[in-house]
C-alpha cells in the first residue's frame, strides 16, 4: 500500500487555530519565525504552541537563513522539524542539522529545470525536501506568497525521492496537484487564509478534506 499523504498547514499563530487544524486532521503544523512574514511568531509563542501540539501533531519551525544562535534557541524548544526556507547551501544545511539535532526539511525554490537539479545536492544533508515556487524578483520574503509553479518540471526528479509540494496550493487546487504530481506530502499557508496571516477555519478544513480525498 502507498504511504499515506502528509498534510502540513503552515503559519499557525494561535492555540485556537492549532486546535482547529489538529481537529481537521493535519499531520504537521508549521510555525514561522521570520519577522518579515505576516505569520511571524516569537520564540516565546512558538514555545507555547509546541507544548500545546506535542503528542498530537508533528511540529515544524520555519526559518530563513538562520544564524547559529537562532538555530540553538529553536532547537531547545523541541520541535520535530526545522524547515529551512532561505538560500542555505548544502554545507550550511548539514551544519544546522548537526547543531540542532532535529530533522531538517529543506525548501528548494523551483522556476526552471536548473532549479530542479539543485534538489540532488540536499538529499544527503536534509531529511526531507520541500519544493516551492521560486519567489518573483523583488519579493520581500522567499515563501508564503501564494505563488504556483509549473509542476511538469518535477517530472525530472527521481521518482524515489519523497518530496513535499508547496506553492500557492488552495482547497480548489490541492486534489489536482496530488493526482498530477503524486507528492509524498502537501504544504499550504496563504491558500487557507482570509487575509495575509489570518487562517480561516473553513478553508483549512476544506483543504484537508480535499487533499485526503485525492491522496
Ligand atoms: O509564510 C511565509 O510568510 C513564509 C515566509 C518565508 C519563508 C517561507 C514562508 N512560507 C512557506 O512558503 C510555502 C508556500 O506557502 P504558500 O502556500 O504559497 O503561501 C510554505 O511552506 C510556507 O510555509
Amino acid at each position: 500500500m502507498a504511504d499515506p499523504l502528509i498534510i502540513k498547514i503552515c503559519g499557525i499563530k494561535t492555540p485556537e487555530m492549532l486546535d482547529v487544524t489538529i481537529a481537521a486532521g493535519a499531520d504537521m503544523v508549521g510555525f514561522m519565525h521570520f519577522p518579515r512574514s505576516p505569520r511571524h511568531v516569537s520564540i516565546e509563542d512558538i514555545a507555547t504552541l509546541i507544548s500545546a501540539a506535542r503528542g498530537r501533531v508533528e511540529t515544524c519551525v520555519v526559518l530563513v537563513n538562520p544564524d547559529n544562535s537562532t538555530v540553538a534557541e529553536v532547537a531547545a524548544l523541541g520541535p520535530d522539524w526545522i524547515q529551512l526556507h532561505g538560500p542555505e547551501t548544502p554545507h550550511r544545511v548539514a551544519a544546522i542539522r548537526a547543531e540542532a539535532g532535529v530533522e531538517i526539511m529543506k525548501a528548494v525554490p523551483i522556476g526552471s529545470a536548473e532549479d530542479v537539479a539543485q534538489v540532488t545536492g540536499f538529499l544527503e544533508v536534509a531529511d526531507r525536501i520541500l519544493v516551492d515556487a521560486k519567489p518573483p524578483k523583488g519579493a520581500d520574503r522567499p515563501g508564503g506568497l501564494g505563488e504556483t509553479f509549473d509542476w511538469s518540471l518535477l517530472k525530472a526528479l527521481d521518482p524515489s525521492i519523497p518530496f513535499m509540494l508547496s506553492g500557492g496550493l488552495t482547497p480548489q487546487t490541492v486534489a489536482d496537484a496530488i493526482t498530477t504530481v503524486r507528492p509524498f506530502g502537501v504544504d499550504v499557508s496563504s491558500g487557507v487564509e482570509s487575509a495575509p496571516g489570518v487562517k480561516d477555519k473553513r478553508l483549512v478544513e476544506a483543504f484537508i478534506r480535499n487533499a485526503r480525498a485525492a491522496g
